[in-house]
């Protein structure tokens, strides 16, 4: 063979993993570089440990409620720490079974930082690999606003899943996906929780829906919502808590942490691109084609890295598809990005897929897109004290009323939305919507049977 391997992929996360495991499936001979841990963010601070701590947050809810269902307890308190071993515990066990299922693919792992040479060649820890293919997926990192005066007082996600005490006051900066679920866990299991947040609502771009219900439920919950709040300084004062300063002089003061979570940023620097003649976009992505090609020959980039939804499914889509057109002749799979379905691990979860109403009307004309909407109080709540709405929308378009948008905020959209997304993805129109018959009692129902 001319070069050491048929592929190497730089890094070990949801998509170089998915890329080296079809390429061996197919015989070729592949490594991974992996500079920390396989699986990348969402084995180890990512998905996994995020649904973790929000399962925790859910049974602190069920206990919440037990009394209205006639449960008389006595819950002596909450360990964060068990919690974290528990969960520490898991990951580690996935660690090392991703490194058993590479050995028997006979994937090589090269352990260390992956710098490109030249087109064909990688140094990781001061050796050489040279390989036909090389599929670039490093991630990213959390970003900090290095600008702000005292910013590295705050913690990122990275430091909210290496925290083995729970912090009794915090403060959660950003209004995306990370700064919703942190806040929700850390409310639910009994932090006070302030979210600051440039705008009024969370999760900009989402549906408008979405995002008024999950605001009024987050606050509801107890959250202190800070808007328009611009942070310009975090300080840390006599009694060792923090202090955060807006850019229009309000003061929050005595948080144990403060988390940002404001964006992350791709990993590019330990690549040394320049040797191979990548240029990354000024947005620090690596721009490709239809098929995650760079414009390099033999060099490709598939997930995060790519600016395509930073999604581990997305990027293990990405893999795999890959490795079909490269080795197994299917030159025509290609990632379809029209209809990808997300979840929210808030409280309560957001599920939502394809557009919003205002996207659709912007895309279809705004008379052309019609909605169905209905907000309610699951049964769930019906006789408790807490009570957590559940609100739905279904964009249509056209005289057909093809489904192009599904939104849900409430109680079980986070398993709800997967069999729906089918129906985007399929181009439902919402009379096969209407056809099916509806599961009673539950709250997917009211999907098919919106008038
Ligand atoms: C807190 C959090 C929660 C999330 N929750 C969800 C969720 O619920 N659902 C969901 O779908 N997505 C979620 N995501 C997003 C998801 O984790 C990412 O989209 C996904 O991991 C991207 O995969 P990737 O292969 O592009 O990169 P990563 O998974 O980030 O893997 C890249 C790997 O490459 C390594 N690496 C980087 N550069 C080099 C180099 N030069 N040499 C060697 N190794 C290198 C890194 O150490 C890393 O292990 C979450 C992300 C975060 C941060
Ligand atoms: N459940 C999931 O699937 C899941 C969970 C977590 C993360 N993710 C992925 O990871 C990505 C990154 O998550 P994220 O929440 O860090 O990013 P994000 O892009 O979702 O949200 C970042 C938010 O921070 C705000 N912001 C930026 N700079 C700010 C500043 N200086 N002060 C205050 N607010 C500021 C932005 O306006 C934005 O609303 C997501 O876009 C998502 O694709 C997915």
């Amino acid at each position: 063979m001319k070069y050491d391997y048929d592929l190497i992929a730089i890094g070990g996360g949801s998509g170089g993993l998915s890329v080296v495991e079809r390429a061996a499936e197919y015989g070729k001979k592949c490594a991974v570089v992996e500079a920390k841990k396989l699986g990348g963010t969402c084995v180890n601070i990512g998905c996994v440990p995020k649904k973790v701590m929000w399962f925790g947050a859910h049974i602190a809810e069920a206990l919440r409620d037990a009394p209205d269902y006639g449960f008389d307890l006595d819950v002596k308190g909450f360990s964060w720490a068990k919690l974290v071993e528990q969960r520490e515990t898991y990951i580690k066990n996935i660690n090392t079974w991703f490194g058993g299922y590479m050995e028997k693919l006979g994937v090589d792992v090269l352990q260390g930082w992956g710098r490109f040479v030249d087109a064909n060649t990688i140094e990781v820890d001061g050796k050489r690999y040279t390989a036909e293919v090389i599929v670039i997926s490093p991630g990213g990192v959390p970003d900090i606003p290095q600008e702000t005066e005292g910013a590295e007082l705050g913690l990122t996600s990275d430091g909210f899943f290496a925290l083995t005490t729970q912090p009794k006051k915090v403060a959660v900066i950003g209004s995306g996906y990370i700064a919703v679920e942190l806040a929700g866990v850390f409310q639910a299991l009994g932090t006070d929780v302030s979210l600051l947040s440039r705008k009024d609502l969370v999760l900009r771009g989402f549906d408008d829906m979405i995002r008024e219900t999950l605001t009024d439920a987050m606050i509801e919950s107890g959250i202190h919502k800070e808007y328009h709040f611009r942070v310009k300084k975090l300080e840390r004062v006599a009694d060792g808590t923090i202090t955060v300063i807006s850019e229009d002089g309000q003061c929050l003061t005595g948080f144990d942490e403060v988390v940002w979570a404001v964006g992350r940023r791709n990993l590019l620097e330990p690549l040394a691109l320049e040797n191979v003649g990548i240029e990354p976009t000024n947005r620090g992505t690596i721009e490709v084609d239809s098929c995650h090609h760079t414009g390099v020959a033999n060099i490709y980039a598939i997930g995060d890295v790519t600016g395509q939804p930073q999604l581990t499914p997305v990027a293990i889509r990405a893999g795999r598809f890959l490795a079909e057109r490269l080795y197994n002749g299917k030159p025509h799979l290609k990632l379809d990005l029209h209809a990808v379905p997300t979840v929210i691990f808030s409280h309560p979860p957001v599920g939502t897929v394809g557009l919003a109403e205002h996207d659709a009307r912007k895309a279809y004309g705004h008379d052309n897109v019609k909605v169905y909407t209905s907000v309610f109080t699951p049964m769930r709540y019906a006789f408790t004290q807490h009570q957590i709405k559940t609100a739905l929308k279904l964009v249509v378009y056209g005289p057909e009323e093809r489904v192009v948008g599904i939104h849900i905020v409430g109680d079980g959209a986070d398993e709800m939305l997967q069999g729906f997304a089918v129906a985007v993805q399929m181009n439902a129109r919402k009379s096969d919507l209407d056809a099916t018959i509806a599961i009673h009692p539950s709250s997917a129902e009211e999907l098919v049977t919106m008038r």
